[in-house]
């Protein structure tokens, strides 16, 4: 079964716990939360204080995805604010074997994500270690950009090692999801879509996760 994670990078930050609320009614899995630092991806965001003060008022997991340099510093304060699944990058981690463990170690379900022009064989070696696999389909830093359809390919070899090894990590998708590009992400082996602009821009939240999953199909 296909799971939407609505991205709240797109959702009005003014009325943060209503946008939130929509989503979970409307049949989110996950509440997707996009960290920035200004350093990793040039855009500044949110901190360990908002996943805290959303945690309380959701049931669904907060996965909490880390577009920051030396994420190891900031794991355990994103970990006892809440955070249910910590994605860190390849790119910005030098020792990412140890970074896994950091997140393991803090009781959080532990992701990794590569951008598009990271191949996937640079996280190979730990697949064996991980929860969830975040294949983006844009370069990170902002909602509403378009997908690179170059990352469908990386999600089919992802999905074909998972078989192959026998694990059960989830494969995540983020970047430009929306009714025109979801099905080639589910057939490609994509488990979780993540999608900002194609849920916050509608009105009808429901409405919109529901026509995503239809094109699923
Ligand atoms: O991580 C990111 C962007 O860096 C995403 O989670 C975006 O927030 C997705 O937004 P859309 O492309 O779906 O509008
Ligand atoms: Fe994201």
């Amino acid at each position: 079964m296909t799971k939407i994670a609505p991205s709240i990078l797109s959702a009005d930050f003014a009325k943060l716990g209503q946008e939130i609320e929509d989503v979970e009614k409307g049949g989110a899995e996950y509440i997707h939360v996009d960290v920035m630092d200004g350093h990793f991806v040039p855009n500044i965001t949110i901190g360990p204080l908002i996943v805290e003060a959303i945690k309380p008022i959701t049931d669904l997991p907060l996965d909490v995805h880390l577009m920051i340099e030396d994420p190891d510093s900031y794991i355990p304060s994103f970990a006892e604010a809440g955070a249910s699944i910590l994605t860190v990058h390849q790119e910005a981690s030098v020792h990412l074997h140890r970074t896994i463990q950091l997140i393991k170690d803090a009781g959080v379900k532990a992701g990794v994500a590569i951008n598009p022009a990271t191949p996937a064989e640079f996280i190979k070696e730990v697949l064996p270690d991980i929860d969830l696999v975040l294949i983006m389909t844009v370069n990170p830093g902002f909602g509403g950009q378009s997908f690179i359809s170059s990352s469908v390919e990386k999600m089919k070899k992802v999905d074909r090692w998972r078989k192959e090894l026998g694990l059960n990590f989830e494969i995540e998708v983020d970047g430009g999801v929306n009714t025109s590009t979801a099905k080639l992400c589910t057939d490609a082996g994509a488990d979780v879509l993540v999608a900002g602009s194609a849920v916050y821009n509608k009105e009808d939240r429901k409405q919109a996760i529901q026509e995503i999953l239809d094109t699923t199909k």
